[in-house]
């Protein structure tokens, strides 16, 4: 169905003789604006008479093809009444025609006009009457007839109009009147057709620069010849609403000119007929429109047509075409969607309508899996589903790729406003995750890495940055119990040290006693001042009676496995002695020595420094607490964390990309490396994964642990064999991998005293340190992280060439500080970038040497 313009042809049955000539008040509004008259062209009477009637088609074509271009009575040929026309025009403009100021109009549109003919054109389409008669008003009629002939039935015996008759009659919108040859104005019949001219929006009259202002007087509906005050603009020429041509700028002042416009733009009846639009096969009425037009996404440019809109995705088009645009969805306008909406062809709908071939690509390129001729149940935010399917299988939009994929197939991406402000959804600003994309698509992020690399201190760390509540009431209890737990096996551990140390003190005590024995001239000397040792076998690690038959007890009980037997009954209990434990001279020379208690974390000091108060029945760990505790997540299966990162800018900046990034979500799955194995079950779960994190402990290239076989091995090379097994895992084979080298400010601090060479697989690495940056001068903390910084990227490369060695492609990297947030942020940031552009790079299968060379010289460090 096509929708009527603005310049209907009045039914030749109609345009009788009465309707041969009109009155208008001259140069003024209408005293009542005839806004409803827009409402004429589609009610003028089909030869029936009674005025409520729709155009008949037929009569219209009639109209346009009749010969001589004369109505059917065949009165008055164009021709003649135009140039009756043109001299009662002239009598107006002589202002000494009539005395109340009226000016005669032509009632029949000269088909010389271009502007008619085409709208009659267009009329001819208007073919569906049913669907307009109903909601057509009534337009009081403010034009009246002069009739000159003797037998006209609209003037009664004493010369009186006929005011009811009249007002069964249609108006009839002016026409412009012109003489001669193309170009000329209007009014003056000068020029040519370079002559700038200004146009009428009702008729197109076209007036020159020494004309416009006498033919469009005070122009209270913007720029309308005066005898086109109160009529409907051709809608045509809506686009050009309040858009000042420089004739007008010339002419007229700034002030003149705004206020022109500002009319011409918002006066009642130059409003865009809500019946012009018409929606999914059902004209709007006057509040759809108004509605349409308000909603937080509106269409762009509306102009009168049919169109589709599908209410639940957005997604808007007009009528036999692909989606042009997506819009706020749910909103109560037209009727309810078509199948053939589009004109679809290609079996797969959305939403009850079957898609076109366009968009089954863009569907096909964003991963939807379209086989089977399914029906899809797509929401505003993308998620999508089957048909009669409780699952989400999801997100449309969720995909990084889609959005570049819509530009290329000039496809609609959901606006900043379509995502945020369909009238169910709820402010952005309120929460950071809105409920909708809750069960959108995810991507999936896992992090393994060899144990200890701190894979649960950066999930820990993504659920502090990114979850407005990181762990639940629940979740602290437990933590708080983990925490005095790992305390005590903190002291454990530094007493099992300080017993270790004092067996070494007294044996080196007794082997220099029997060495000073043996020697005579060192008779002289103080044992205790050549071995740490007292007289009384006492050395610095040893501790009083009470202290030493507590430290007894903890460590059987330890050994025994039954340390947690004693929580949380006994923890407020012992907690004096562990304070006064660890503030004891022999723990603390105990852990100057911590690098020789291998199982001792660098955080025991953090807990142990706060002991009494960790210790206590109503202590509450902190975010930090937790950060720092060990054996917070799960230690053998998985665990997993959904997010979606803050958006980095005010809401109002944000653009629509990044605002949508901002609210994609991403999933990040922890998984223990002893989880890992040949056997592992769980891997294959993770072939959806979108990139594999792995983390290394930098700081591992001294350290060694036993592996499963009882060999003692280097930690850094048990990463790198961890590495090789995930990396050449089938499930994650064509995966992009990015490599975390965690625990750089330990790394920064070791590498003074150890250097990187310990680990044999760094035995090539020679840095060239200038003589300057070497020595204990002032600089020697930044020459330090220079070294840092050289044998971090020297171990980066030796992973990076690993990586493309067997996989050919490049390994990401980035350096990281697990304990610090901003660190891990941009990493994980760093993370989502890589997962985007390989669904860019999957979508347009870009070589992996064009944009994502492999080559060791293009790190992708990401700042510390
Ligand atoms: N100094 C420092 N310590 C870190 C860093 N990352 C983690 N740690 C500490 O290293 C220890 C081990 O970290 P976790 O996150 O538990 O390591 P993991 O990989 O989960 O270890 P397992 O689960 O035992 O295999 C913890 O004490 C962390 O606090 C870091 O960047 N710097
Ligand atoms: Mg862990």
């Amino acid at each position: 169905m096509s929708i009527p313009m603005a310049h209907p042809m009045p039914s030749p049955a109609n345009c009788s003789t009465r309707f041969s000539k009109e009155l208008k008040p001259l140069g003024t509004e209408p005293a009542s604006s005839p806004a409803s008259m827009r409402a004429f062209n589609r009610s003028s009477n089909a030869g029936s008479g009674d005025g409520n009637t729709t155009v008949s088609p037929t009569s219209v074509i009639a109209f346009e093809d009749g010969a001589g271009r004369s109505n059917d009575a065949g009165e008055f040929s164009s021709e003649e009444h135009s140039h009756e026309l043109r001299n009662l025009h002239g009598v107006k403009e002589s202002s000494d025609f009539n005395d109340s100021n009226w000016a005669f109009t032509d009632s029949l549109l000269s088909l010389d006009f271009e502007s008619s003919s085409q709208s009659s054109a267009k009329n001819a389409d208007f073919n569906d009457e049913r669907e307009y008669a109903c909601d057509v008003k009534r337009a009081p009629i403010h034009t009246f007839t002069v009739n000159n002939d003797s037998d006209n039935d609209d003037v009664d015996g004493d010369g009186n109009r006929n005011e009811a008759l009249v007002d069964e009659c249609e108006p009839v919108k002016p026409a412009p009147v012109t003489k001669g040859n193309k170009g000329l104005c209007y009014r003056c019949f000068k020029g040519s057709r370079f002559t700038e001219k200004e146009v009428c929006l009702v008729c197109s009259a076209k007036y020159c620069g020494n004309c416009v202002l006498d033919a469009m007087g005070s122009m209270p509906e913007g720029r309308k010849c005066v005898d086109c005050i109160g009529y409907p603009i051709d809608e045509s020429k809506r686009e050009s609403l309040g858009k000042c041509s420089r004739i007008f700028r010339r002419l007229l002042n700034e002030l003149e000119v705004r206020q022109i416009m500002k009319a011409e733009r918002f006066c009642e009846v130059n409003q865009l007929p809500p019946e012009y639009i018409c929606v999914n096969g059902r004209p709007l009425s006057f509040e759809e429109l108004v509605t349409l037009q308000n909603c937080a996404a509106p269409p762009k440019k509306l102009k009168p047509g049919s169109y589709w809109y599908d209410k639940v995705s957005g997604l808007w088009g007009e009528e036999g075409q692909k989606p042009c645009r997506i819009i706020s969805p749910h909103l109560n306008v037209g009727g309810p969607i078509k199948p053939d909406a589009s004109n679809g062809n290609t079996q797969v709908y959305i939403n009850g309508r079957e898609i076109t071939k366009v968009e089954l690509r863009m569907l096909q390129l964003a991963g939807v899996q379209c086989a089977g001729n399914p029906h899809f149940w797509v929401n505003e935010d993308g998620s999508y589903q089957e048909e009669g399917q409780k699952n989400i299988r999801g997100n449309i939009w969720g995909k990084s790729g889609t959005k570049l994929v819509c530009a290329l197939l000039s496809l609609p991406v959901p606006s900043k406003c379509s995502i945020l402000c369909g009238e169910r959804t709820s402010s952005p600003v309120s929460k950071r995750v809105p409920d909708y994309l809750e069960h959108g698509i995810v991507q999936k992020l896992l992090l393994v890495g060899y144990g200890g690399s701190g894979t649960s201190t950066i999930f820990k760390q993504a659920k502090i940055l990114y979850k407005d509540i990181p762990f639940s009431k629940e979740e602290r209890e437990s933590i708080k119990l983990t925490i005095q737990t790992n305390v005590y096996s903190y002291i454990g551990l530094l007493l099992e040290g300080r017993e270790r140390f004092e067996e070494e003190s007294l044996w080196n005590m007794k082997k220099r006693q029997s060495d000073v024995l043996d020697s005579s001239t060192d008779w002289m000397i103080p044992l205790w001042l050549t071995t740490g040792v007292s007289s009384n076998n006492k050395t610095i690690y040893s501790i009083g009676t009470r202290l030493k038959a507590f430290s007894d007890w903890l460590l059987r009980t330890m050994a025994s496995g039954k340390l947690d037997a004693i929580f949380p009954a006994a923890t407020r209990e012992y907690a004096p002695l562990i304070e006064e434990m660890w503030s004891s001279a022999a723990i603390k020379a105990t852990y100057k020595r911590r690098r020789e208690i291998e199982m001792l974390p660098s955080v025991a000091s953090y807990f142990l420094e706060r002991v009494v108060e960790i210790l206590r029945a109503d202590y509450e760990p902190s975010d930090l607490d937790i950060l720092y505790a060990e054996g917070v997540t799960s230690s053998n299966g998985l665990a997993c964390v959904e997010f979606s990162f803050p958006p980095s800018a005010p809401e109002e900046t944000v653009d629509t990309i990044g605002l949508h990034d901002s609210f994609a979500r991403y999933q990040l799955i922890t998984a223990h490396a002893r989880g890992i194995g040949e056997n592992c079950k769980w891997l294959e779960m993770l072939e959806d994964v979108g990139m594999v994190v792995f983390s290394v402990a930098l700081s591992d290239y001294d350290q060694f642990s036993a592996e499963g076989n009882g060999c003692i091995t280097n930690k850094m090379l048990s990463s790198r064999k961890l590495f090789e097994t995930i990396v050449t895992h089938p499930t994650f084979e064509k995966m992009d991998f990015l490599l975390i080298l965690n625990k750089l400010d330990q790394f920064e601090e070791k590498i003074k005293q150890v250097p990187p060479t310990r680990c044999e697989w760094f035995a090539d690495f020679h840095p060239v340190i200038s003589r300057q940056c070497s020595g204990n001068n002032k600089n020697s903390i930044n020459n330090n992280s220079s070294l840092a910084q050289l044998a971090s990227h020297h171990i980066a490369v030796k992973f990076k060439r690993l990586y493309s060695s067997i996989t050919g492609r490049k390994l990401y990297v980035s350096l990281v500080k697990g304990l610090e947030p901003d660190s891990v942020d941009a990493a994980l940031k760093y993370a989502r970038e890589i997962v985007k552009w390989n669904q860019e790079r999957l979508n347009f299968s870009l070589s992996d040497n064009s944009m994502y060379s492999t080559e060791d010289s293009s790190f992708s460090f990401t700042e510390c």
